[in-house]
């Protein structure tokens, strides 16, 4: 999508075919910067520290992460290492190990020779399906908004977290249906929940948005439910770290809190993910789904701007009060209107995913 008028993934393959570049999500919306990946060291670190995050991005960077290892060493040994390396990195979004699986059961069936190309080549496509599958659900998702319409007033989407262009190569889950409609003519003003503690909305979503010249306003995560109260929010729209078989929906701290007021308000709740967010193994999402929890003080601190221009880091907390920082929670299908995928919209259910993907289900 465009960052000041230029075209950018969020991932993308150096000249010399070798090196990945990607967007340092770190330091946004207040600086643009990139990091160079030279190694699967580096591919590990980048997802550890959310230089990339994002479901689909964390499993196309993985992927890259497996090209940049079997560069430096194609043997079984030095696959099966990175495998583990990069699986340890962050345990909830299951695009991560379906495509690590998918590069490794690649690699250990071709002769050492070929397997740095063919890395290279597989992580490509995983990337280009990505792009393909995200407009694909921009597309299905955009009916929705549009059906959503109620006179000439806007169309109010509420959305958490972020789910668009960042979180994926290019246009996002949640926010595919958002710019799609949008350049089909509908009228969108979006809620962006700022979603602490890394607040990837207010930072995030809000930098997309205002890169599209979508109308929006940041809110803070608190107040959804009031919004649907008040009917103010026409349909919520989210995205997804992996969903069960059965329709259970993992996603960012918080969903689950949106998902039920808008159960109590009669609002729409739909959730977009690509199928390589389906975890096929598993139906109940609160037992079995791993939930990461990340370091405390990404609670008791917070990072911005100051008015000279520097972004700087400030603590919230008194000095010995604990804090814990659960990363994400699961919304059970019963809260969900339904799931908007690559190929079209199905029930958050196990008969709604089969009869879309009988290929994939198993
Ligand atoms: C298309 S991305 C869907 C999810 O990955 C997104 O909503 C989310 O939870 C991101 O969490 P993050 O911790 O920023 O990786």
């Amino acid at each position: 999508m465009r960052i000041n008028s230029r075209d950018y993934t969020t991932i993308w393959l150096d000249s010399d075919g070798r090196r990945v570049h990607v967007i340092d999500q770190t330091v946004l919306p207040h600086s643009f910067e990139t990091k160079t990946l030279a190694n699967c060291e580096d591919a590990a670190a980048a997802i550890s520290a959310m230089t990339v995050r994002g479901a689909p991005l964390i499993g196309v960077t993985g992927a890259y992460g497996m090209a940049l290892a079997a560069w430096r060493d194609p043997s079984d040994a030095a696959v099966a290492s990175a495998y583990a390396a990069l699986l340890a990195t962050r345990p909830t979004a299951v695009n991560l190990r379906w495509a690590l699986d998918r590069l490794r059961a690649l690699l250990l069936a071709a002769p050492v020779s070929v397997r740095a190309d063919l890395a290279y080549a597989e992580a490509a496509k995983i990337a280009e399906e990505d792009i393909a599958a995200c407009q694909a659900i921009g597309r299905a998702g955009a009916e929705l908004i549009h059906k959503a319409r109620r006179g000439d007033g806007p169309i109010n989407v509420l959305t958490h977290c972020n789910a668009g262009w960042l979180a994926t190569v290019d246009w996002g889950t949640a926010l595919a249906p958002i710019y799609t409609a949008a350049r089909q003519g509908a009228p969108i003003h979006v809620w962006v929940d700022e979603t602490r503690p890394r607040n990837q909305g207010a930072s995030l979503t809000a930098f997309e948005l205002l890169g599209e010249t979508i109308p929006h306003t940041v809110v803070a995560d608190n107040a959804g439910g009031h919004l649907m109260q008040h009917g103010l929010v026409d349909l919520v729209i989210v995205g997804s770290d992996r969903t069960t078989r059965a329709g259970d929906v993992c996603n960012k701290i918080g969903t689950y809190l949106k998902a039920l007021a808008a159960h109590d308000n009669g609002v729409p709740f739909y959730v977009a993910l690509p199928s390589s967010t389906v975890d096929w193994r598993i139906a109940d999402g609160v037992r079995d789904i791993p939930i990461e929890e990340r370091a405390a003080r990404e609670v008791t601190h917070i990072s911005g701007r100051g008015a000279d221009g520097a972004t700087f880091e400030i603590q919230l907390t008194p000095d010995g009060s604990p804090a814990r920082n659960f990363s994400f929670d699961v919304t059970p299908s019963r809260f969900v209107t339904g799931l908007i995928t690559e190929r079209g919209v199905c029930a958050a259910t196990e008969e709604g995913l089969k009869g879309l993907f009988p290929d994939l289900a198993g």
